[in-house]
């Protein structure tokens, strides 16, 4: 057990050895406890080094080693759910020198990517993923290839694990899912499902019978046949795998996912076993890291160590940030719910990350974890609005995209007074391409009754949180992930006329229409342009009146927005435009038809031309191309 996380790279004499599994499967078995020592001590330097995910990449050390021990991978598939447990993974399949560029611009993804390697057979992120990317690759591979998903119990939740399960026995196909039950997903596991694994592993007789017949079946596998006939007949009394059997797998478990000598041999007879089967593995989340076992919520994911000091020195008296956008929501939502008693707040499994610690803790029979379940989450919404509640969906943009018929067929069409609160709206740094909350504006955009906001700061976030929820329909409300400029919030809300726009600054010739947080990089452009700036507020209902007057009075007008400028906010401001008789040229500013890979939020802005420079530059090109004869503005002269 580890109680420090090594600031120093720890020796590691056996992991050095192992430049890919091949080495890995040339070890004598019984050097393996040694390996996932080093393995684990390895993985808490690194991340240590770099930040990122924590707990979960712990808790898999054993089972790693003994999946790349007995399946041949690469050529032996083996998928990950999720990915953010597929640091240990990453170490043993050759990048164990790369470890410390973690989630760095250039550097390894945070999770599994085709493109990083051959042993990552499938790109993840998104949770439930891996049995149906597995039984695809099963059916589409010879019939001698293995094939294994690793779902956790919180990735099990959703409905698409359960798709995939249920035609997998359909098919009958030889492959393995491996279900790594820590009790947790980023918060604790809620849900029946949890209840059903909990009471499988606390049920005493179905344990102390299979572990004892595990150890005899351990060291003699041929008995493991009449095991399982002797199994048969006691089936009756116990019912651990129940659910999975019913559903045409072999059930097999609960196993110590810790063992290593029980994780092998079973692997080893599990690979031999033709049809679909089920390995139900116990693991500890954070698994050898003292405070990490004892706050599996808290390190899901870790910030880098700060560098230790040299000397002790007073910190200088940096600029304290302002809260996170998360926390404005949470703020929001506690103050709008202490005045009415119909708000009913949903989260599926982002209970932190959303902001809705107090909320919960407060509001305990309002507040909903519905499991990693975005699809049932907005139709559950849409069912409270039926019946007078006002529901507020938190979910991250990213996520919604989970969700999306549901918002269009259960909430959209029957005009359903549901809210969203949207978080991580546009990029996101380091999660990378597969979290960016890139399309939400396109998406929501062409739903009709929808109406969108995109506040441009922390106070701006609260008045219209508050409201689109006074909005009696589908409203939803995007936002970034982490902090904002740092403006005054109002405590008072304030409802705001929806489609009203507010005008920053008055300039000439180019008018910014920036949809969001953007404002900010939009404000300093705007300035050394001699722009007028409009602060857009709404995405839907656009200001038509505003726009209308900035295009008499203007001869180029800029949209600017942190979602992919395809059917984006711009283009609804383009579409508007082309029914006017006289046109105005119109720049569309926002991200670029392409996936951005992860790095640094900012610098990611940067390269892509949305900080304060780059839409400058852009406006700039703009105004030259359309040729400075035919552009008596005053922006052209500077
Ligand atoms: C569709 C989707 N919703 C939410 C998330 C956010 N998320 C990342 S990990 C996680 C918990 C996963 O729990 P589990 O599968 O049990 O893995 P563990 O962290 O316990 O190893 C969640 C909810 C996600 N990645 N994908
Ligand atoms: C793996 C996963 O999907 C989550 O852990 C996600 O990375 C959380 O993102 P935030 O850090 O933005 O809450
Ligand atoms: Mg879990």
């Amino acid at each position: 057990m580890f109680d420090q996380i090594p600031r120093q790279r720890p020796h590691t004499p056996l992991l050095d050895q192992i430049d890919d599994p091949a080495q890995l499967r040339a070890l004598p078995e019984k050097q393996l406890p040694q390996l996932a020592t080093e393995l684990r001590e390895y993985l808490l330097y690194c991340v240590g080094q770099t930040g990122g995910h924590f707990g979960a990449g712990l808790g898999v050390v054993e089972l790693t080693i003994a999946l790349h021990y007995i399946y041949n991978t690469p050529e032996d598939r083996l998928v990950w759910d999720v990915g953010h447990q597929t640091y240990p993974h990453k170490i043993l399949t050759g990048r164990r020198e790369q470890m410390l560029s973690m989630r760095q611009q250039g550097g390894l993804s945070g999770f599994p990517k085709r493109s990083e390697s051959p042993y990552d057979t499938f790109g993840v992120g998104h949770s439930s993923t891996s049995i149906s990317a597995a039984l695809g690759m099963a059916l589409g591979s010879p019939d001698e290839r293995r094939v294994v998903a690793v779902i956790g119990d919180g990735a099990m939740t959703a409905g698409m694990a359960f798709e995939a399960l249920n035609h997998a026995a359909h098919t009958g196909r030889d492959m393995l899912v491996v279900l790594n039950d820590n009790r947790m997903s980023i918060s604790k596991n809620v849900g029946g499902l949890a209840t059903y694994f909990a009471r499988i592993l606390a049920s005493k007789t179905y344990l102390s019978m299979r572990e004892g017949s595990r150890k005899i079946l351990s060291v003699i596998p041929k008995a493991w046949q009449l095991a399982r006939r002797t199994e048969e007949h006691v089936k009756g009394m116990i019912t651990p795998g129940t659910l999975f059997e019913e559903l045409g797998f072999n059930y097999v478990g609960p196993l110590d996912g810790h063992n290593m000598q029980d994780l092998v041999h079973t692997l080893r007879n599990l690979r031999n076993q033709r049809g679909p089967q089920l390995l139900h593995i116990v693991t500890t989340k954070g698994k050898g890291f003292g405070p990490a076992e004892e706050d599996p919520v808290g390190y899901h994911a870790l910030n880098k160590l700060e560098p230790e000091p040299k000397v002790q020195v007073a910190a200088p008296e940096t600029k304290k940030k302002g809260p996170k956008y998360q926390d404005i929501f949470g703020q929001w939502l506690c103050d709008t719910a202490a005045l009415d008693d119909k708000l009913i707040a949903i989260t599926p499994a982002m209970c932190e990350g959303s902001g809705m610690v107090d909320f919960a803790e407060r509001f305990p029979e309002r507040y909903h974890d519905v499991a990693i379940a975005e699809q049932h989450a907005v139709t559950l919404a849409a069912g409270l609005a039926c019946e007078g509640q006002k529901p507020v969906v938190a979910i991250y943009s990213t996520f919604l995209q989970r969700g999306y018929d549901q918002m269009v067929h259960d909430v959209a069409i029957q005009n359903l007074d549901v809210t969203f609160a949207i978080d991580r709206a546009g990029l996101v740094g380091e999660d990378g391409p597969t979290h960016a909350g890139s399309f939400d504006l396109t998406f929501m955009r062409c739903l009709p009754n929808m109406v969108i906001a995109a506040p441009s700061d922390e106070n701006e976030c609260r008045q219209l949180l508050y409201t689109a929820y006074q909005h009696k329909g589908p409203a939803a409300v995007r936002y970034p992930r982490g902090t904002g400029p740092g403006v005054e919030i109002k405590q008072e809300m304030t409802e705001l006329p929806i489609g009203k726009a507010r005008v920053i600054r008055e300039g000439a010739s180019v008018a910014i229409l920036s949809f969001g947080t953007l404002l900010a990089p939009a404000r300093e452009a705007a300035e050394r342009l001699g722009a007028t700036l409009v602060d857009m507020r709404w995405v839907k209902p656009l200001d038509e009146e505003l726009i209308n007057r900035l295009a008499d009075s203007h001869e180029l007008l800029v949209t600017l927005e942190e979602n992919t400028i395809a059917g984006g906010a711009g283009s609804a401001v383009a579409e508007y435009l082309n029914q006017r008789i006289r046109p105005v040229p119109l720049l569309q500013l926002g991200l670029p038809d392409k996936i951005i890979e992860h790095g640094k939020h900012q610098k990611l802005l940067a390269e892509i031309g949305l900080d304060a420079k780059g839409i400058e530059e852009q406006i700039r090109r703009r105004i030259e191309a359309m040729g400075n004869n035919n552009f008596n503005g005053q922006a052209a002269a500077i």
